[in-house]
């Protein structure tokens, strides 16, 4: 059976990346989708406003929805102090399974843990099973249908506190009509829009920060 284009971005990545350098990782990532094939990442233009972002929420808990390969886990965990947690969601365990790898790979697994299943699922066990409180930081790039009821989620399950970051991928392109609409007319929230373009192209995308004012 050959190979996923995941299993080769795997492969490209223990084969050119530097052992325990999630930089080396990252970098490594984008060049492959840059130049031999693209892919989903949220890459290295919106990578930075993502960055930036994190950076300035210096956050102890983080979610991410859409693990994928792990591209944005491992950008993350490289700007995390030592004590902060990421938790990422993964519904399809063959992205899983690459994921994991490219985490370990890069030396982050001890700040990041993959949840695997469906958001709608694992989103209400984030209490109890994953001991959160409550959450500084969410990074939304699953899919973009489920924005908007995985905040609504969030919310109903106690999970977001006066000041939480959420960051959206893809607003313009593939786009989230329903998750801006709710977002920007809801008194709860403070958005900003972040334009951009789409990972590895040059057509037009933008990011959402949204944070939540109790
Ligand atoms: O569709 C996009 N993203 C969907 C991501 C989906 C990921 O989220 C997981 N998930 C995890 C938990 C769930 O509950 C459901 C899915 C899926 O298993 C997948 O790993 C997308 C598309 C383009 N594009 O240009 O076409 C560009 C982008 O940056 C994108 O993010
Ligand atoms: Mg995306």
């Amino acid at each position: 059976m050959d190979q996923s284009k995941e299993q080769r971005i795997l492969n490209f990545v223990l084969q050119n990346a530097v052992r325990g350098d999630p930089q080396s990782v990252v970098d490594t990532i984008d060049k492959y989708c840059a130049q031999k094939e693209w892919a989903m990442n949220v890459g290295d233009e919106k990578g930075l406003i993502l960055d930036k972002i994190l950076e300035e929420a210096k956050p102890s808990t983080s979610l991410e929805l859409g693990t994928y390969c792990g591209y944005s886990a491992v950008r993350m965990a490289r700007l995390l102090k030592p004590s902060a947690r990421l938790l990422t969601i993964e519904f399809n365990p063959e992205f899983a399974a690459i994921a994991k790898q490219i985490i370990e790979f890069a030396g982050v697994q001890e700040k990041v843990k993959i949840l695997e299943g469906p958001s709608e699922e694992i989103i209400p066990q984030l209490k109890k099973k994953h001991e959160v409180d409550t959450l500084d930081f969410v990074f939304l790039d699953h899919w973009k249908e489920r924005y908007a009821p995985d905040t609504i989620l969030l919310q109903e399950c106690g999970l977001l506190r006066k000041g939480t970051v959420i960051l959206a991928d893809n607003v313009v392109c593939p786009g989230a009509p329903e998750f801006i609409n709710y977002i920007r007319n809801n008194s709860h929230f403070e958005c900003t829009n972040y334009p951009s373009h789409l990972e590895y192209m040059k057509v037009k995308d933008a990011m959402e920060k949204a944070v939540f004012l109790g």
